[in-house]
């Protein structure tokens, strides 16, 4: 329950999604050296777990699994201080399952959760448009999950528009390599004059991830994960890598090759979801 105003609340327990890029075009470079893309964005039922407990501290901790990083550069220590003012204060715990740095988004979907329930908590009322351009202030990939749609996506990945994507299952593995973006997007040899294409060419099939003959042939474990995945299924790499994945109709389907994912690497098997469950969570 409320507390009568103060902005203090019950724990609140949310599900931080992970996102496959299910194409990636590099359509071409800004001024500033980012590179313009098109993208779609499947969120996943598979994710990582934020508890926030608001209080009047006038700062915000951080517990649970360690990443190995200083709480200043995590994404959510990040995204809770462009909220945080006066005598505001939260708890937050985070349970980590979204492998990191494997295209899968999960510091971006961490910061964007940590906007949404701060700005519940705390009362900021703040638009979600605001909230998408702060977040866009801490990683391309924030806005999509403040969003909280499988979404077409272009721009730097911020010019979002919702799509509905059909009922699909997900196999993801993790080649256990770990890949930087910036690496990526440095590579000489990278495509980055696709031409752009409509959402119908999309749905008709013919897309690619640009990134994905860089990173095989930076990081082989990549290329054997993808050549591996092709005996079930189209394998492709989600965002700059490292995880691959291949789409299957049923959740049956997926679970079998999972069952057959060779010892040296991770997998695990996701339902694609349409809509984030953190904004069904929040009112
Ligand atoms: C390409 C995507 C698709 O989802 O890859 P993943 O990170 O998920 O693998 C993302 O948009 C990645 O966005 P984000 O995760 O915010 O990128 P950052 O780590 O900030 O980028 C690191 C560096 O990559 C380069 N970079 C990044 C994004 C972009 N559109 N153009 C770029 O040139 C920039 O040099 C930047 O300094
Ligand atoms: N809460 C967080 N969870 C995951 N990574 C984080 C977090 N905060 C900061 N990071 C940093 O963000 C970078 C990108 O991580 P992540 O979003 O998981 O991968 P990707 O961009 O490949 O999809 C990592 O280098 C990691 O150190």
């Amino acid at each position: 329950m409320a507390d009568g105003g103060a902005g203090v609340t019950e724990p609140l327990k949310l599900l931080s999604p992970a996102k496959l890029n299910l194409f990636l075009h590099i359509t071409g470079r800004r001024a500033d050296g980012y590179h313009q893309l098109q993208s779609v964005f499947q969120l996943l039922d598979y994710g990582d777990t934020l508890d926030f407990e608001a209080n009047h501290s006038g700062s915000v901790t951080l517990a649970g699994d360690d990443l190995g990083l200083a709480p200043e550069h995590n994404l959510i220590t990040r995204a809770a201080a462009l909220l945080q003012s006066g005598d505001r204060g939260a708890h937050i715990r985070v349970h980590k399952r979204i492998p990191t740095g494997g295209g899968l988004g999960g510091g971006s979907s961490n910061a964007a959760t940590t906007l949404l329930a701060l700005n519940h908590l705390w009362r900021r009322g703040h638009s979600n448009a605001e909230l998408q351009r702060m977040g866009l202030r801490l990683g391309a990939d924030v806005p999509v999950f403040v969003a909280g749609h499988s979404a077409w996506a272009e721009g730097v990945g911020e010019q979002l528009s919702p799509l509905e994507l059909p009922p699909r299952w997900y196999l993801v593995i993790h080649p256990g390599c770990h890949v930087g973006t910036g690496e990526i997007f440095s590579d000489r040899q990278l495509t980055r004059d696709s031409p752009p294409i409509t959402i119908a060419a999309f749905f008709r099939g013919g897309s690619r991830n640009d990134c994905q003959d860089t990173v095989a042939k930076r990081y082989p474990e990549v290329a054997k994960a993808l050549k591996w995945l092709a005996n079930f299924g189209n394998s492709r790499l989600t965002g700059t890598g490292a995880c691959v994945f291949a789409e299957f109709s049923s959740e049956t389907e997926a679970r079998a090759v999972l069952n057959r994912v060779p010892a040296q690497w991770t997998g695990f098997v996701a339902r694609g979801l349409n809509r984030s469950p953190v904004l069904d969570a929040l009112p």
